[in-house]
């Protein structure tokens, strides 16, 4: 392994090159920062050095300050933790530094590693290079100086845009905008930065110091009025407002005090529960691509050249363009050519819609249909790599399917399937080929939903389960593997949501401001708008689905049948809980309520037959405590590898706020032995659906968190 520190090189030429080491992205560690403060310092002092190089090892400049240290912070409040890096370091020391200093970026500078390069006095970078600052992502701000150096080198307007949403540019389009100084090919990159830094030295380039530029900043009142438009536009949350306001001290009373203002802010987002959610989202998601005994055991991916996807309807077609895009060639099989054209009508859409809205060139669009080939028959299946089936929830069909794809497909070819409820054991049970029959399921609209849940059986081969993990990558989803059970992790965990909705309903509670109490905790919307978008046939079925495998805790409620008996179907046909028309936001249509006030004299379910009064706080937890209560069972069963896992899959497949961290983190947050009490008081008074199951009262006894592993015996403990 590298040793991680910094080093200095003197050349003959009198400049000395500094270089970060920390792979593999070289991120700014605490030991990596005392490293850069000594090395610049021996820089300053040595008479033989005329400039200073500052550059990264491994084709990679810095990936930012190092977010293990944010957990740390967030971990124990010590907020001491955090080193003076924006003044001492790259006010004092680089910027104000009296020998010139470049940056010679390849790869990536993000976050504190563009802080970084900004501070030095000129920026030489290599072709394709990341420059972004991402802190917002993580719910802090840029913290060593970049809200105030990038405006400067950019102007205001594009470097909010580039802040706000978190997204880096190219170094192509850096040199265009002013932050780059110059492109050069990788080989050249430290031998031009040398000579940059002596040219500066000798007086023949300009010594610019970023903080102290105006000429992009405009006037007052111009720099106000894109920073009140920006406040408009921004989302609602705390670290993108506050970032706003420290660009705005900086505009007002100068750079410096801009810098002096923004690590106040700095210290104070990083211990926010915003930051604590997005932080543990950002290693949530890469503990997913490790899973035991199949990634640490020593194998390795095996290409998938070629895909076959049966069936071209929204799934089946939305699963072969996620490939196309991805560069893989796709034979999409339908029965007959009449519903082959509806689905390959349906891919041209697709990806004619990225086109449209400007997410995909017309030139890539139109290699990318040239990989997709319409088939009525088997014959191209005999060389394909991996089979995807996507054809209608029966399971006769499936298994006819899966016998003939036994037969036809070459013996290394994955047998998959995107079913989204019935047990893989028994897709597979007339083949001997359960070894390479998994789940592949993805979320509607396949080729924009970014989760993939590899769903595996006891008998699936670790090598499949590989393979389908590195082909997710390729697709662009991020793979979480999980073990086979009815709705598998994602539709599991969340079935109890539409239901809590539907208790309250049938509770007296007013369905329009539920949806509003949801909606403002985070998810994009509220369950019944959901159930309006998605349309009353997956309701019922799905609905049926769950009923059969959870007896015990499903609440039967007759809203939707009443609803479909009125002639509503959602958003399908413009009439649900609310009206819909195109272009405009949907109405709540107070014609439903006569239909639920009927639903609620067949339940009974309100005490005295009088509404409950409820607050939001309690609306909030009656919908999402029994989702918890059903995550408890997931993570007791051992359908995902971690607890983490469940978190991404929540935040990726069911658009749980992100910025809460995920179901379990959430729920950890809140307390366990808080959500125990109040779904045991609830299943006293509304009956089983609410009972708490037997690891959540496990938890609560023993005053751990939910997210602690099984064998924990100090474990982390819970908020009680
Ligand atoms: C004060 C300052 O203003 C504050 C900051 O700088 S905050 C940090 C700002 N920087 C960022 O947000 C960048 C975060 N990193 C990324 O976006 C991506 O990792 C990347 C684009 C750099 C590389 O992506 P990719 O090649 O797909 O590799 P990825 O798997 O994400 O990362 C590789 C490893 O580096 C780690 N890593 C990446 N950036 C890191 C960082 N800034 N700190 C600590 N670890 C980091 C990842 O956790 C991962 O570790 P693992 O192998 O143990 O799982």
């Amino acid at each position: 392994m590298a040793e991680v520190g910094v080093t200095l090189e003197v050349g003959s030429d009198g400049v000395a090159v500094i270089i970060i080491c920390n792979p593999p992205v070289n991120a700014l560690a605490i030991p990596v920062l005392n490293g850069l403060k000594d090395k610049f310092r021996e820089a300053i002092r040595r008479n033989d050095v005329k400039a200073i190089v500052l550059t990264g090892k491994g084709g990679k400049f810095c990936g930012g300050f190092d977010i293990n240290v944010f957990q740390i912070v967030q971990g124990t409040g010590d907020l001491s933790v955090l080193p003076d890096v924006s003044v001492e370091l790259v006010n004092n020391t680089i910027e104000d530094c009296q020998k010139p200093v470049v940056a010679a970026i390849e790869g990536l500078a993000l976050g504190g590693g563009l802080e970084l390069a900004m501070g030095c006095h000129a920026r030489i970078a290599a072709p394709k290079t990341q420059l972004g600052l991402p802190e917002l992502s993580l719910g802090v701000m840029p913290g060593f100086g970049g809200t105030q150096r990038l405006p400067r080198l950019l102007g205001l307007s594009k470097s909010i845009e580039m802040m706000m949403s978190s997204k880096p540019i190219l170094s192509e389009e850096g040199k265009k905008l002013g932050l780059i100084d110059e492109i050069v090919p990788r080989e050249e990159l430290i031998r031009t930065s040398r000579l940059w830094a002596l040219d500066i030295a000798e007086m023949r380039k300009p010594w610019l110091r970023s903080l102290h530029r105006t000429e992009k900043i405009g006037s007052l009142s111009e720099a106000r009025e894109i920073l009140n438009n920006a406040r408009k536009n921004a989302p609602k949350m705390p670290q993108h407002h506050a970032c706003l306001d420290v660009i705005e001290e900086g505009i007002t009373n100068g750079g410096l005090s801009g810098v002096l203002r923004e690590a106040k802010v700095f210290k104070e987002l990083v211990v926010s529960d915003t930051s604590k959610g997005l932080v543990h989202v950002f290693f949530a998601q890469r503990m997913t691509s490790k899973v035991p005994k199949v990634t640490d055991v020593g194998l390795k991916p095996r290409p998938i050249k070629k895909v076959a996807i049966i069936g071209g309807g929204l799934m089946g077609s939305g699963i072969a363009t996620a490939f196309i895009l991805s560069n893989t060639r796709v034979v999409l099989k339908e029965i007959n050519s009449e519903l082959l054209l509806r689905g390959t009508k349906m891919i041209e859409a697709n990806v004619t819609g990225l086109v449209a809205r400007k997410k995909l060139t017309q030139d890539k669009a139109s290699k990318a249909l040239q990989l997709l080939k319409g088939v009525i028959d088997y014959a191209e299946f005999k060389d394909v790599d991996m089979v995807i089936e996507a054809v209608i929830e029966k399971v006769p069909l499936k298994q006819s399917i899966f016998g003939e794809l036994e037969k036809i497909c070459p013996p290394h070819c994955i047998l998959a399937s995107n079913t989204s409820t019935i047990d893989l054991n028994i897709i597979g049970e007339k083949t001997s080929s359960q070894d390479r029959i998994a789940g592949a399921h993805f979320f509607s609209p396949a080729h924009i939903m970014p989760l993939l849940e590899i769903v595996r059986t006891e008998k699936t081969s670790a090598q499949v389960i590989l393979d389908l993990m590195t082909v997710g990558k390729i697709i662009n989803k991020v793979p979480v593997v999980v073990g086979n059970c009815t709705g598998f992790a994602v539709n599991r965990t969340f079935f109890p949501y539409t239901q809590g909705a539907h208790i309250l309903a049938n509770l007296g509670v007013d369905v329009f401001r539920v949806d509003r109490v949801i909606s403002a905790f985070g998810l994009p919307m509220g369950p019944f708008q959901l159930q309006d978008l998605a349309g009353y046939g997956v309701a019922v079925a799905v609905g049926k689905e769950f009923a059969n495998a959870f007896p015990d805790r499903t609440f039967k409620s007759p809203l939707v049948d009443l609803l479909i008996k009125d002639g509503r179907n959602g958003k399908n046909n413009g009439r649900g809980y609310y009206t819909y028309k195109k272009g405009g936001k949907p109405q709540p249509d107070l014609s439903v309520l006569p239909i639920i006030q009927e639903c609620q004299k067949i339940t009974k379910l309100m005490p005295d037959g009088k509404p409950i009064s409820i607050t939001d706080q309690e609306i909030l937890e009656m919908i999402l405590f029994p989702v918890v209560n059903e995550a408890c069972r997931v993570l007791d069963e051992g359908v995902v590898v971690r607890a983490s896992d469940l978190d991404i899959a929540s935040v990726l497949g069911m658009s749980f706020p992100s910025h809460r961290g995920g179901i379990v983190f959430w729920a950890d947050s809140v307390g366990v032995n808080h959500i125990y009490k109040s779904l045991k008081k609830w299943s006293e008074a509304y009956g089983s659906f609410y009972k708490p199951s037997k690891y959540l009262e496990e938890r609560s006894n023993l005053g751990l968190a939910l997210s602690a592993p099984a064998s924990s015996s100090s474990g982390v403990k819970s908020r009680l």
